[in-house]
């Protein structure tokens, strides 16, 4: 198997007496769309600006595409970034800026690879529009576009949705399925869980700078001792549901959904969840569907 796109082995960087990592092992597999999550302070961008090479880790040890990301060259060409605060520089036009860029970056045809990417942001508009008369979205995703010029395999996004309307947010994410299908290797922080969700295949949870868990999205959203009905109709009637077996507790959360937690060590889950289900139906109480797991939004609050 090839090397993984990014390792991170007790990785700490701390500032002064504050540790903003803490000891953080993860690795993101190549062509993997991954997620960095985590309340503010968790240290989400401090491990992006290591694994761009603009922090260096004060302990552990850390490759990005089987290199050291701080030797001076040793990502180029192979590293697009989306720093979370991204700025424009002022008395350029958006065109130019980015085709200047792209002939920084030693790429072939500078300008075509400045349009190819403002097409793949949906921003062609503003080729040349000022930098400083875009607004917050416009500027965002031309930076977006930047990162993604020249097709490097490994793209670092640091809350690439943040503060974008719904529209231009759903087509930021578009453009990210759009890399996953093209085998880029992906690193996305976002607050957005559910958008986390939908997009990674796999992600880490962080804390106060440590790692509170890591794993494939199947993993951190994994399927435990409980259920949720979603109830159309009727009245539950929850002391008859504690009496079934298996079932250790029965709540409702609101008016429309049924909780349902079983013994999951002498229990099978069909056989509990057709238990619970059958009971309802007999009672005159009409579903709207069931379903196992946690979202990842309970996931993280649970942990952090
Ligand atoms: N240059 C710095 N000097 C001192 N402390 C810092 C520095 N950069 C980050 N920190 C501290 O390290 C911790 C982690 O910060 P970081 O910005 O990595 O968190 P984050 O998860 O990205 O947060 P947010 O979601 O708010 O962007 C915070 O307590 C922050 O104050």
């Amino acid at each position: 198997m090839s090397e993984p796109a990014i390792d991170l082995v007790n990785v700490t960087r701390r500032f002064g007496a504050k540790s903003a990592v803490d000891g953080v092992s993860l690795t993101v597999q190549r062509g993997q769309v991954y997620g960095l999550i985590g309340p503010n302070g968790a240290g989400k961008t401090t491990t992006f600006s290591m694994m761009c090479g603009y922090l260096r880790p004060s302990g552990g040890t850390l490759r990005v595409m089987g290199v050291n990301p701080w030797v001076d060259g040793a990502l180029k060409g192979k590293l697009g970034v989306l720093p979370q605060d991204a700025v424009l520089p002022g008395g350029w036009k958006v065109g130019p800026l980015l085709t200047y860029w792209a002939r920084l970056s030693g790429l072939d045809r500078p300008e075509q690879e400045a349009r190819g990417s403002l097409e793949k942001v949906g921003l062609m508009e503003a080729w040349g529009v000022d930098t400083h008369a875009l607004s917050h979205g416009m500027a965002k995703r031309a930076a977006l576009a930047q990162a993604l010029m020249g097709k490097p395999p490994l793209v670092l996004l640091d809350e690439p949705t943040a503060g974008l309307d719904p529209r231009i947010a759903n087509q930021v994410r578009q453009v990210i399925r759009e890399l996953r299908d093209q085998h880029t290797t992906v690193v996305v922080s976002s607050h957005n869980l559910q958008e986390l969700e939908q997009l990674c295949d796999a992600a880490a949870i962080l804390d106060r700078g440590r790692l509170a868990q890591a794993g494939t999205m199947a993993e951190l959203t994994s399927q435990t001792a409980e259920f949720r009905v979603q109830v159309a109709s009727g009245t539950v009637i929850i002391p008859e549901l504690h009496a079934l077996p298996g079932v250790t507790s029965a709540r409702m959360e609101g008016e429309t959904l049924l909780h349902v937690r079983f013994d999951g060590q002498n229990h099978k889950p069909e056989e509990v969840i057709s238990r619970v289900v059958g009971h309802l139906l007999q009672t005159g109480v009409l579903i709207l569907g069931v379903s196992r797991g946690h979202r990842l939004e309970e996931r993280v609050l649970q942990l952090t």
